[in-house]
């Protein structure tokens, strides 16, 4: 069960809020489904991002558990493990974006462990980036503007961060570049023993259509994916093993299926995986703003140009939308009595956003979550370690306040 203090059982609200005219603050806060697929679908065309939002925002998977993590934990038996950052998968061996779109290399990852890399930078950066933007949401534009121009507190970090991330991407252009002009060179394909990764697949799509993808382009592609699918993952990730090790009724069930199941067949790990995204989505909150004048289904009036908040971790613990256990983690919900996933609406289950603006990465989230779930569910036990306070961290992402320790045994198999 799932501390009551998290729990959101109100009557399914709107709050409009309008500040003094130089805070920019005409808000509309709410929980209830049927506005928020009103917004996300229904009425998409009138509900943007709001001309605030880009300033807000300037900003082979089984190859890498295979060849990262289980060597990593297999080099640590009876390991406490404690990822001590902010984001305790993110720097580890298990931030898979980053290093799959990229093809960059990873410190930890054997046989790369003794080359001096420091690309662990970019994922700071990135945190960096994610803290500011949601310091943009909650502090009033003319205040963070000025502390832009003026280029001091969290504004000039940011401006650091940024410049830090492009570095990182322009150098991984440029390597994939030269590796490009490298194998043109060559005239046999079978020399060619580069990896695949998304800034190439790029470069080879614009070849065949005979154009030059111009750094910008790649740099943004990349950035886009980056910066959505990092944190995101890495903190859904860290929220499934916390539930996980912390119902042991469901980590037994887990690892019965993936004794008797295909990997396609996993229907208990896709429940809890949609469990653990439910009480804790990596983006907490989201919002649209209105273009023109408009009538939410629940009655309220919206005037132009007015920005609607809506909790996606709110919405993930009321009991009018999940029943009276919608504490509790409780993978079986997602299960009909044929044994099949139960299909919920996005804008009930709302994670990963609904309408024609949902997340493109959803897909290979399941994907990546479960990949990793049966490697490290099938090979070790992982405890979490008693008193090590749990928190959730206020940020754009949802991580852990004081990242994750766990200890971690390999099982007998
Ligand atoms: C636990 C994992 C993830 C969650 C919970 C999640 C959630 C979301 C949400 C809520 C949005 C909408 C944001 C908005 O309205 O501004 C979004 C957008 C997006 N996500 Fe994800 N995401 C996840 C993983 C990923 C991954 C791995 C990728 C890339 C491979 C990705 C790519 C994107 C992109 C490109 C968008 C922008 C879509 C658009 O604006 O049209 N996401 N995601």
């Amino acid at each position: 069960m799932i501390s009551q203090r998290h729990k959101r059982d109100a009557p399914i609200t709107n709050w409009p809020i309008v500040g003094p005219w130089f805070t920019n603050t005409n808000f509309i806060f709410t929980s209830n489904p049927m506005n928020v697929h009103h917004i996300t679908s229904n009425n998409f065309g009138n509900n943007g991002k709001g001309p605030n939002y880009n300033e807000i925002f300037e900003l082979t998977i089984q190859k890498k558990i295979e060849n990262c993590l289980i060597p990593f934990l297999m080099m640590h038996p009876k390991l406490e493990l404690r990822w001590t950052c902010k984001m305790p998968f993110r720097g580890s061996p298990l931030t898979l974006p980053a290093p799959v779109f990229l093809d960059i290399y990873d410190p930890i990852c054997l046989p790369n462990m003794f080359t001096k890399l420091s690309h662990f930078a970019y994922q700071k950066a990135l945190i960096v980036m994610e803290d500011v933007a949601f310091h943009r949401h909650i502090t009033p534009r003319c205040l963070w503007k000025l502390q832009e121009w003026l280029q001091i507190g969290q504004e000039k970090k940011f401006k650091e961060a940024i410049k830090a991330f492009d570095k990182f991407l322009h150098e991984r252009i440029a390597s994939k570049r030269e590796e490009q002009s490298r194998c043109n060179n060559h005239t046999k394909k079978e020399d060619d023993n580069t990896h695949s990764d998304l800034i190439r697949v790029l470069m080879e799509e614009g070849a065949e259509k005979g154009k030059i993808m111009d750094d910008k382009y790649l740099r943004d592609t990349a950035f886009t994916l980056v910066s959505a699918g990092s944190g995101t993952v890495s903190a859904g990730l860290s929220w499934f093993f916390w539930l996980v090790s912390t119902h042991p009724d469901v980590e037994t069930k887990i690892f019965q299926e993936i004794k008797c199941e295909e990997f396609g067949k996993l229907v208990y790990l896709h429940g809890a995986i949609c469990e653990a995204l439910r009480l804790f989505p990596s983006i907490p909150f989201d919002h649209k703003c209105t273009i023109k004048s408009d009538i939410l289904l629940s009655g309220h009036h919206v005037s132009p140009n007015t920005m609607i908040f809506y909790s996606l971790y709110s919405m993930g613990r009321m009991e009018r939308i999940w029943g009276e256990d919608c504490m509790e983690f409780k993978p079986k919900r997602w299960i009909s009595e044929r044994g099949n996933i139960i299909h919920i609406p996005f804008y009930k289950f709302i994670p990963f956003n609904a309408g024609p603006r949902s997340c493109l990465g959803k897909d290979i989230t399941f994907i990546e979550m479960k990949m990793v779930a049966v490697a490290l569910l099938w090979r070790f036990h992982m405890q979490v370690v008693e008193g090590h306070p749990i928190t959730p961290r206020l940020s754009i992402t949802l991580g852990t306040e004081h990242g994750l320790k766990v200890k971690v045994t390999e099982r007998c198999i």
